[in-house]
């Protein structure tokens, strides 16, 4: 890959624009569906909470929404499935992908606590499905960073949960038959300048979707 979309906001979008820049690849962070043929790819970022009309329930413990960014971001996605190039969805942008499919969230997790952003990042412990792109690159278990309150629940047409926290929520899918991947854990802060040593490194999962 040498050119991807980030479907975002400039200002909130630098550490997806860096840790592209170190794996060699360009960036360009956008709102506006694009001419297709000038991007290998598409990063839907984290961001705030999802417009519950998008996956058909009333508002129930949603906090801050953007109904036309997410209207912007899913009909970016579109493009991009349309013309099936890679998609790599990040927290909000795995959400907006299990929706863009027919799947639904829950709005507020009950064990919120052990994922949501407290002054940081929280990290725990997830399992991957044996054979899944996740568990290919990390191997069964591993742990990985968090800052979200809502969760996917059923899953779309076609999408596959394959990563898991201990207490179920999903971290990790994939598109069965699209190159089309999500996590709700953010890689791009798990990588170069923002490395642990408690957690996996973001760049495997990066390198994989620029990869393809
Ligand atoms: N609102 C959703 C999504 C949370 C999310 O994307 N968090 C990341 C914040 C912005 C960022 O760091 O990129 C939820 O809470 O589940």
């Amino acid at each position: 890959m040498k050119k991807v979309l980030i479907a975002g906001q400039k200002d909130k979008t630098v550490n997806y624009e860096n840790a592209m820049k170190e794996l060699g690849v360009h960036t360009e962070t956008s709102l506006h569906v694009p001419d297709i043929i000038s991007y290998d790819g598409l990063i839907l970022p984290g961001g705030g909470d999802i417009d519950p009309k998008l996956f058909g329930q009333l508002p129930c413990e949603t906090g801050f929404f953007d109904p036309v960014l997410d209207r912007l971001q899913l009909a970016i996605l579109r493009a991009f499935v349309l013309s099936r190039k890679p998609v790599l969805g990040i927290c909000k942008g795995m959400q907006l992908i299990n929706i863009y499919f027919g799947g639904d969230m829950v709005q507020h997790l009950k064990t919120s606590e052990n994922h949501a952003y407290v002054k940081e990042d929280q990290i725990h412990r997830s399992v991957a499905k044996k054979g899944s792109f996740l568990e290919k690159l990390y191997g069964e278990q591993f742990v990985v960073n968090s800052a979200h309150h809502q969760g996917v629940d059923c899953p779309g047409k076609g999408i596959e949960f394959v990563q898991f926290a201990e207490d179920g929520v999903v971290e990790g899918l994939r598109h069965r038959f699209l190159p089309v991947w999500g996590v709700q854990w953010h890689p791009e802060r798990l990588c170069f300048a923002h490395r642990r040593e408690d957690a996996v490194d973001g760049a495997l999962l990066l390198s994989f979707y620029t990869g393809v």
